[in-house]
């Protein structure tokens, strides 16, 4: 006689899921939505490095008082019909992928903070029999901050799980040629649409604490490469800078604002800006880059300024992503 049930359950067929992974945005572009949204991205260990007993009095005394308001101003400035734009891009990003993957591939979306989660969407995806799931976090520059806590979450996620998928992560694609081609490409159609021709273009990446750099995360370097390959690609020089400085300690240098406010000292009376860090246009790129770099530049003397596209969900951003992904799925899937 045997304890086993009589009879195992039925075997799923396996297949492939691909889950895009992105930071999280609020629900709402009001302030108890952003609180809730701060509180558990500010709250993760891998983006405030301090210790808990010296940082949470500060969180939640200091920060999630003063900041969701103002912070819920500038989401309501570039909130759109579909919600976040982070959010309406990241799930349109996943739409026009499924196309490129074809039916073999079921590819979903999640978000680190805020929602969908990535727990429940990859639950999601092992329930549709998805015994091989690639879990791709949308950041071209690695950064414990950002690629480290969205695979972080994943594993943490298959810890829980008495069945689990086999899980692939996708690396850091911040040199690969195609990201760098797509770019380009991107830009230089973006240029030839302007209604002026610009001096300077700067290319501004999210910052990080200068002491992440000495610790070793690869981040900063990973942003200098990409702008040196992009400037050779695009046949122009670029102007680096780092944006959306948080808190008290020293940040990657230059900043964006004090760079923007510089450069028309310095004779540039034309800019265009780019973003080659974010895969999706998020209030960092429409509210902090188009509306508040617009103003800085301007009021320090400047003349015109623009700020491009990321690559979203567009074609030259779609292909590059089929491209980037679809390699690490070789030998779960014949290449694309
Ligand atoms: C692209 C890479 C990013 C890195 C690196 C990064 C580090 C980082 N960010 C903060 C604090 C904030 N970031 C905020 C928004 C935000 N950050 C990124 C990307 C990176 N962050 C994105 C894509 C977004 C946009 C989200 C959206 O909803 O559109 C915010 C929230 C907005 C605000 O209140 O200003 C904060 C706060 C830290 C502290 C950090 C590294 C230590
Ligand atoms: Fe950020
Ligand atoms: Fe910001």
């Amino acid at each position: 006689m045997t304890d086993l049930p009589p009879q195992h359950p039925a075997l799923p067929q396996p297949r492939i899921g691909v889950l895009l992974v992105n930071l999280g945005t609020p629900d709402a572009a009001e302030a108890t939505a952003v609180r809730r949204y701060l509180a558990e991205f500010l709250s993760d260990p891998r983006v405030v490095e301090l210790p808990r007993l010296a940082w949470k009095p500060i969180l939640h005394g200091i920060i999630l008082r003063t900041r969701p308001a103002r912070s819920a101003e500038a989401y309501r400035q570039v909130w759109t019909e579909d919600g976040s734009p982070l959010a309406a891009i990241t799930r349109a990003q996943a739409t026009a992928l499924k196309t490129a993957f074809g039916p073999d591939v079921l590819v979903d979306y999640a978000m680190r903070y805020g929602r969908p989660a990535i727990a429940d969407r990859l639950e999601a995806l092992k329930e549709a029999g998805c015994a091989r799931i690639l879990v791709a976090p949308l950041y071209p520059q690695y950064c414990a901050a950002t690629t480290a806590t969205a695979n972080d979450a994943a594993f943490a996620a298959l810890a829980r799980m008495r069945w689990q998928p086999a899980l692939r992560t996708l690396p850091p694609y911040y040199d690969d040629p195609a990201y760098i081609d797509a770019l380009a490409r991107s830009i230089e159609a973006a240029l030839a649409a302007l209604d002026f021709t610009p001096d300077t273009l700067v290319a501004s990446f999210h910052g990080m604490p200068e002491r992440t750099l000495r610790l070793g995360d690869p981040y900063h370097c990973h942003c200098r490469k990409t702008a040196r390959l992009l400037s050779e690609a695009l046949g122009r020089p670029l102007v680096t800078a780092f944006q959306s400085r948080f808190g008290k300690a020293k940040w990657l240098e230059p900043a964006t604002d004090t760079t923007l406010a510089a450069l028309p000292g310095q004779g540039v009376r034309r800019v265009a800006v780019i973003a080659p860090g974010f895969s999706a246009d998020c209030v960092e790129t429409l509210e902090e880059l188009a509306i508040r770099g617009r103003e800085t530049f301007l009021h320090a003397g400047g003349e015109a300024y623009a700020v491009l596209p990321c690559l979203n969900a567009s074609p030259e951003g779609i292909e590059m992503l089929a491209r980037v992904i679809g390699r690490e799925l070789e030998g779960w899937v014949s290449p694309l």
